[in-house]
């Protein structure tokens, strides 16, 4: 298989190069893009732009669209902030610490016959970290554990979606639902007149 020599990007521009780099293939080599991502060190200057938080909820920020191969955004999370249980649609899903820390949380998916949800595993993403998920390793939630700090992490999921479901831990019921971006490129997204039921 065709590899991109791994390399120290030193800047988020250098790593959206790279990664476009990365995703002209239609093999993804998951290791490659992960440790890609781990070796850049956040530096807040570089995205500070992108990273707009909001008072109630954690927000979805478009940073780069990957030539329609990948959706790479940065998700802001202020205190006590987490998502539903959710999938990640059949697409790769890598998750970059950018500040602070995350909790995440692995679900089975719910058993077909008892709908009950099983917690795996727990694990606290520290910042520069960079994790992997997709459907086959079951189901997440995201959590900003911290009363007083908040957190940010880089997305990047392949091939680029907007609906996931989501799952009630009580019931193991799912929820098809519609993901929004919160800015795009810098930009506050318009306000939108349908109320949509969101993940978080
Ligand atoms: N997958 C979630 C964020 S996370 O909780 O992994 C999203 O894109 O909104
Ligand atoms: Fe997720």
């Amino acid at each position: 298989m065709e590899q991109t020599e791994v390399m120290k990007p030193e800047t988020l521009d250098e790593l959206i190069k790279v990664l476009h780099k990365i995703f002209e293939s239609d093999n993804i080599n998951v290791e490659e893009v992960q440790n890609i991502m781990e070796a850049y060190d956040s530096n807040p200057q570089e995205w500070m732009k992108f990273a707009k938080f909001d008072q109630f909820r954690y927000t979805r920020n478009l940073v780069d669209e990957g030539n329609g191969k990948f959706n790479l955004m940065i998700l802001c999370w202020g205190e006590g902030h987490g998502s539903s249980i959710h999938d990640h649609t059949d697409s790769h899903c890598f998750m970059k610490l950018l500040q602070g820390q995350l909790k995440e949380t692995l679900f089975e998916w719910p058993d077909k016959k008892t709908c009950n949800m099983v917690q795996k595993s727990q694990r606290i993403l520290q910042t520069n970290q960079c994790a992997y998920i997709n459907d086959s390793f079951g189901l997440h939630r995201v959590e900003n554990a911290s009363h007083t700090e908040c957190s940010a992490s880089l997305h990047l999921y392949s091939p680029p979606f907007n609906t996931c479901q989501t799952f009630d831990q009580r019931t193991g019921h799912k929820n098809t639902v519609k993901m929004t971006f919160w800015s795009k490129f810098g930009e506050r997204t318009p306000f939108e007149t349908t109320v949509s039921q969101e993940n978080n």
